[in-house]
């Protein structure tokens, strides 16, 4: 179990699905955001939630190293990630995590698990749609299906409110915004924290879906069995 699992005891004999929570932060507001996406999904019965935090200091010459954490993700039904919002990019700790997942992207070996994604920045936009495109990509790259925010816009309106759910009105992944001057017992808004929540609990209840319903087998290649189906349906 990953030494930065701050609830590694999670899985028990009755959940049948495991929800994973990856995030990098630098001042904290991200890893509030992740908590509360991950409360939401714990609270869905059967669901074993790990939180996992991505560290500067498992990165060694630009590369991210972590074999622990890499098990858990290869074992996860659901797999959400997050990160500040840096330069309009994802931040460089989580771009070194997405890049030591060529390993799992060669096998395949997270083809089919569900993905969502959530950034963090200071502006109310800041850019950090680019972060999420990021995230979704990746998601897809690595063959995963990707979930959105499910909730209807807040805050655009003349009766709306801070706090009011979806207030940054973001479908592709959650957005969160906090001030700068502020500290991560100010992250966001109410109505950011609450957003976080429903969607934890969306993917989780997305995933018992997705893993409970009926059979379907991944079927999985390498390079060279991908490049050998080509050929074989190529017409001469
Ligand atoms: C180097 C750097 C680059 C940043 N770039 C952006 C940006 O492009 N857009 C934005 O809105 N905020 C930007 N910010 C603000 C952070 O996204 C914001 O402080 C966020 O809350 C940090 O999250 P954390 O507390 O999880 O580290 C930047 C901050 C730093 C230090």
């Amino acid at each position: 179990m990953p030494v930065n699992d701050a609830h590694p005891g999670d899985d028990g004999p009755t959940d049948t699905v495991t929800v994973t929570v990856v995030y990098h932060s630098v001042h904290g507001h991200t890893r509030v955001l992740a908590e509360h996406i991950a409360d939401g999904a714990r609270l869905v019965p059967g669901t074993g939630v790990h939180l996992v935090e991505i560290r500067a200091e498992d990165v060694t010459a630009g590369r991210w190293h972590d074999a622990a954490v890499l098990a858990l993700l290869e074992r996860s039904d659901a797999v959400v990630f997050g990160c500040p919002t840096l330069m309009g990019s994802a931040s460089a700790v989580l771009k070194a995590f997405m890049e030591a997942a060529f390993t799992p992207f060669v096998s395949q070996a997270w083809k089919d698990k569900l993905a969502g994604g959530f950034t963090m920045s200071a502006s109310q936009s800041g850019d950090k749609l680019s972060v999420l495109e990021q995230l979704a990509v990746f998601a897809a790259q690595m063959g995963m299906q990707w979930i959105g925010v499910g909730d209807m816009p807040g805050n655009n309106w003349s009766g709306g409110h801070r706090d009011d759910i979806n207030r940054l009105g973001s479908w592709l992944g959650l957005m969160s915004q906090s001030h700068t001057d502020l500290d991560h017992a100010h992250t966001g808004s109410r109505g950011d924290l609450i957003t976080a929540e429903r969607y934890g609990d969306r993917i989780a209840r997305l995933t018992h879906r997705w893993a409970n319903a009926a059979p379907y087998e991944t079927s999985r290649m390498t390079e060279l069995e991908a490049r050998a189906l080509s050929a074989s349906l190529r017409v001469s």
